[in-house]
């Protein structure tokens, strides 16, 4: 029985999100059996030592990972590969993390799992993948009842949370003059889910009875704000700004969607792949993510609180169009953003065109 004060689904899902950042496992159940799972990447020694006692332990991969690792995964979007009696933290974390395969490429043989359920494995990746941490969980089938103080999670409600579509709510807003775009309002909405707060960003007064000039900006913190020449995410934000100035209005939503939904920790290691010869989609394969892991509904819900149903988009990226359409907004016209092209940013708009079918 739920008590009043106590925890919503949706609020233990944000807590096991907390306890797998910490490191810490936490409990999957389903109707007849349940399981310890905890985040590869957060996992201590001592941790592995007391999970390795309860019984055989599984490493759950995504299947992106697993093609990398040559291993075979036979539960279609993952792997779960049965770890060795024996087996140290330095082997999950290489198996984990892609940045030593190209030194130590041969990580097998690897056994793979293809008897029973892997529900659990599947929610564990997913609550993972939220909690921007490396695609790796190490699970282990509880025999026992689950260790007291451990945040429990019913596997079937869990994975329907984490596929929900986020309630954003408005908490607070107020006018900024801004160099670019003359003076606005900056708008932040938070989630009920506890993942990231989004912004956007009303430039001057945009018609509402009109197609708003509008841009949907995932975070990029080295291109934002450190001025990166790796991507044109700083250009593309100043010059939306500057174009709905000279369009009377616009909105531009800052989406904190930073690396494409991997989170900045993530998107380092991709870079760091992509420093060994990978391109931007491969590193993000590599290390057990989709080429892009961003959920835009989450812009399609704010333009609807924010009383916009039809957009003039500025973007390059014809899944941004999709998505809107898909999601109730209607999109009368797409407006192309090419700025900020440099010589170190080349391959990378290069590979977008040709494997993500942005518009060059
Ligand atoms: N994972 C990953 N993310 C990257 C990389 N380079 C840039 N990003 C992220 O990619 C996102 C770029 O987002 P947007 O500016 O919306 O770009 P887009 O989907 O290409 O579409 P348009 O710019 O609208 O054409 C930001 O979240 C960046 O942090 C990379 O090499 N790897
Ligand atoms: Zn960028």
């Amino acid at each position: 029985m739920q008590l009043p004060l106590g925890p919503t689904p949706l609020e233990r899902l944000n807590r096991a999100r907390a306890d797998l950042r910490m490191g810490l496992p936490v409990v999957l159940a389903a109707p007849g059996r349940a399981a310890l799972a905890v985040a590869v990447e957060t996992l201590s020694p001592a941790r592995l030592a007391a999970l390795a006692a309860l019984g055989p332990l599984v490493l759950a991969l995504t299947v992106r990972r697993a093609e990398t690792l040559k291993a075979r995964a036979y539960d279609g979007d993952l792997a779960r590969v049965a770890v060795p009696e024996g087996a140290d933290l330095a082997w999950l974390q290489a198996l984990a993390d892609p940045a030593d395969d190209l030194m130590t490429p041969l990580k097998g043989p690897l056994q793979t799992r293809r008897d029973g359920p892997a529900d659990l494995e599947r929610v564990a990746l997913a609550l993972i993948k939220s909690a921007r941490l490396l695609p790796a969980a190490l699970v282990v089938p509880l025999t026992a009842p689950a260790p007291e103080g451990l945040t429990r999670l019913d596997a079937v409600e869990a994975s329907a949370g984490l596929a929900a579509e986020a309630a954003l709510h408005p908490v607070a807003a107020a006018r900024l003059p801004m160099a670019l775009a003359g003076t606005g309002r900056l708008h932040v909405f938070r989630a009920g889910d506890g993942a990231e707060d989004h912004y956007a960003i009303e430039v001057g007064h945009p018609d509402r009875t009109q197609p708003v000039l509008t841009r949907l900006h995932s975070a990029c913190f080295t291109g934002d704000v450190l001025g990166s020449l790796k991507c044109d995410c700083g250009p593309q934000l100043h010059a939306a700004l500057a174009a709905m100035q000279a369009a009377g209005g616009g909105i531009l939503l800052y989406l904190n969607q930073e690396g494409r939904g991997i989170g900045l920790a993530n998107k380092m290691r991709a870079y760091s792949l992509q420093d060994q010869g990978f391109d931007t989609v491969e590193a993000n394969h590599r290390l057990g993510f989709e080429d892009d892991e961003r959920d835009f509904r989450i812009g399609a819900g704010l333009l609807k609180r924010l009383g916009v149903s039809a957009v003039r988009l500025l973007t390059n990226n014809p899944a941004k169009l999709r998505m809107l359409e898909a999601n109730g907004i209607q999109v009368v016209e797409r407006v192309p953003l090419k700025v900020g092209r440099t010589a170190q940013n080349e391959g990378y708009l290069a590979t977008k065109a040709a494997k993500s079918g942005h518009l060059l």
